[in-house]
């Protein structure tokens, strides 16, 4: 089972999915000073439209939490995904031991202490996730850091308050609440995008990136597992 210690970690994932050696690998360090502001996605603006979602089935995935929003009518398009509309298919978060650490992407070598991803894909060019995790452009994910302050973020509670129902990796359980992924976006939309992959196996080269600049805040309690 592929994990992150030296022996199951990244650096051998290659052996066993070998799109992880491939070109256009994430998660990625975002280098600020060479990013370049690309006029044409100021023209587009990224939009989306999330409708809250309810009856939602969340999943300790061993390396964090996973809700699956099928069916969920929010979408995604503009901004660097041409003409496509992108649908939410699931949200799940990466974070560490510590909140010292925990996100995937860095910014100029900084690790933020966790990082949720809104995974979606693309429902103009194919029939179904597992079908657009196989092209180039099947999947837009928006990563969101967590940066660790005082004030906790109200629709993550929501999520971390029923951890404790799925202590065990393959656990589900049912939020009980009505979650609004807006309120997950920071209030400054400014992002970084790339064309990357997977950022764990089968590491698939699919995914169009879009990370936002500015973190949201949580607490210690929000972002870090016991
Ligand atoms: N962490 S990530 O790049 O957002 C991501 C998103 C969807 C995924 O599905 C996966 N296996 O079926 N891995 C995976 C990683
Ligand atoms: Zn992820």
């Amino acid at each position: 089972e592929w994990g992150y210690s030296p022996t199951n970690g990244p650096d051998v994932w290659a052996r066993l999915f070998p799109q992880a050696g491939g070109a256009r690998q994430s998660p990625v360090d975002i280098c600020t000073s060479i990013a370049s502001s690309d006029s044409n996605l100021e023209m587009k603006k990224l939009t989306f439209a999330y409708e809250s979602q309810s009856d939602l089935r969340i999943l300790n995935t061993g390396h964090g939490w996973k809700v699956e929003a099928p069916q969920s009518g929010s979408r995604l398009e503009g901004g660097p995904l041409g003409e496509d509309i992108y649908q939410l298919e699931q949200f799940h978060c990466h974070w560490g031991e510590t909140s010292a650490e925990g996100s995937e992407h860095t910014v100029d070598g900084r690790a933020y202490a966790g990082e949720l991803h809104l995974v979606h894909w693309n429902t103009t060019k194919y029939q179904s996730f597992a079908e657009a995790a196989q092209h180039p452009d099947g999947l837009a994910v928006l990563g969101v850091f967590f940066d660790v302050g005082n004030e906790s973020n109200d629709e993550i509670e929501k999520i971390v308050s029923t951890l404790s129902e799925i202590k065990f990796k393959g656990q589900f359980t049912d939020i009980p609440d009505v979650i609004d992924p807006t309120t997950f976006l920071p209030s400054g939309l400014g992002y970084w995008t790339y064309l990357g992959s997977l950022t764990t196996p089968p590491c698939n080269e699919c995914v169009i990136w879009i990370v936002y600049k500015e973190p949201i805040t949580v607490t210690e309690e929000q972002v870090t597992y016991h």
